[in-house]
């Protein structure tokens, strides 16, 4: 077999559930390649399937057609035994933590290695060690009711790193929790990516989840991935509706707008005033651009609101501006930040300028 850098490998996946009168196909004909040390983003609204997909990566949920190869194995023509062992090394967390609140934080970690070949001191300072990966060194001896949502999550985790796996799903680990509790979980999963080389998938419907820790993610509906792409074209040019739908919900610009045009100088703006987005990514600057509009066409740019994110280490940035001036030199200004590569949005066009450039949006 030839060995390659995949740690899942699914092809042409379906799974269908059939009910009473009915057929439901929760996955359909999905292809899914993760590399190995990487964190995979899988997006999608409640019912696209994201859930059941992943359970066919640990064969949770066999599929109803395709193959399914995780680490090089061949996991449909596994025995039990070995089926067993190649569960082990596929943890999984969930949003509800689902622990045990009989047992300690510390017998909570330990449970799966209870039929383990370890002696119980190893089995001890293996929890120990797992609990100070996850930062609960302190609470080992506590119960679950007495620890908050995040601590919770962070048992679990703690708990599917147990058997050393090597790819670690996470459903909607964070959904329960608070923005800052879920930023921490996140840094955490992260640290874990870097420290373990875990591999970590991410099913969520949060884009802010994806887009902090993720470097690849795909969408689903309906049972298919609809796009899928690394995380800076994820962000910055999302091509299908429902990806656009999400990645507006983690974009800060988006409701900076809606503030904007509710200002009373934009609900009334001047006929030689033209109200657009800049986006622009990568190494364009917001400075050059302000000042080469005035130098070259005479054009002043008033920002309204503004942000750079780094996506990956690459900077795309967002502006929102008023351009103001003579109608044709407005017009040259408009396809001079054209050609910089920046996508150019008008989103209000005073009359004159309108006049010139005909008032299409773009
Ligand atoms: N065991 C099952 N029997 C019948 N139908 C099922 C079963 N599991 C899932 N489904 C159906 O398959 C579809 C996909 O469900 P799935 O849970 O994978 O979606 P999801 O994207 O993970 O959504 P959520 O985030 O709400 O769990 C849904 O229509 C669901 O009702």
């Amino acid at each position: 077999m030839i060995k390659n850098n995949l740690a899942v490998n699914l092809i042409n996946i379906d799974v269908t559930f059939k009910q009473k009168n009915h057929v439901i196909k929760a996955v359909d004909d999905v292809t899914l390649k993760i590399e190995k040390g990487d964190i995979y983003g899988i997006v999608g609204y409640s019912g696209a399937g994201k859930s059941t997909l992943v359970r066919v990566i640990n064969l949770l949920q066999a599929p109803s057609n395709g193959s399914v190869i995780v680490n090089d194995q061949n996991m449909l023509a596994l025995h039990s035994n070995q089926l067993r062992y190649a569960r082990k090394k596929i943890g999984m967390i969930f949003q509800h933590f689902n622990l045990m609140n009989a047992r300690t934080v510390a017998g909570n970690v330990a449970f799966p290695l209870r039929k383990s070949n370890l002696t119980k001191k190893q089995i001890n300072d293996k929890v120990d060690q797992l609990l100070a990966l996850v930062g609960l060194t302190d609470k080992k001896l506590t119960y679950p009711s007495q620890l908050s949502g995040g601590q919770k999550q962070r048992v679990a985790i703690a708990r599917a790193l147990s058997n050393d796996p090597d790819i670690l799903i996470s459903d909607e680990a964070t959904s329960a929790l608070d923005p800052k509790t879920t930023k921490s979980i996140l840094i955490l999963l992260a640290s874990l990516n870097q420290k373990l080389n875990l591999t970590i998938i991410l099913i969520t419907h949060e884009m802010q989840a994806v887009k902090q820790i993720c470097n690849n993610a795909a969408v689903m509906e309906n049972g298919r991935i609809v796009e899928r792409n690394n995380i800076v074209n994820i962000f910055s040019q999302p091509e299908v509706k429902i990806t656009q739908e999400f990645v507006a919900t983690a974009n800060q610009i988006d409701e900076a707008i809606d503030s904007v045009l509710a200002q009373p100088n934009i609900k009334h703006l001047k006929t030689n005033e033209v109200l657009i987005k800049l986006k622009y990514i990568g190494t364009v600057t917001d400075e050059p651009i302000i000042v080469g509009l005035y130098k070259q066409f005479e054009v002043t740019a008033n920002i309204l609101a503004g942000n750079v994110e780094n996506l990956k280490d690459t900077p795309v940035g967002n502006l929102v501006i008023i351009l103001s001036g003579q109608a044709n030199n407005v017009k040259h200004a408009l396809k001079f930040l054209e050609g910089l590569d920046v996508k150019v949005t008008i989103l209000k066009i005073g009359n004159d300028i309108k006049s010139v450039i005909g008032g299409s949006k773009r």
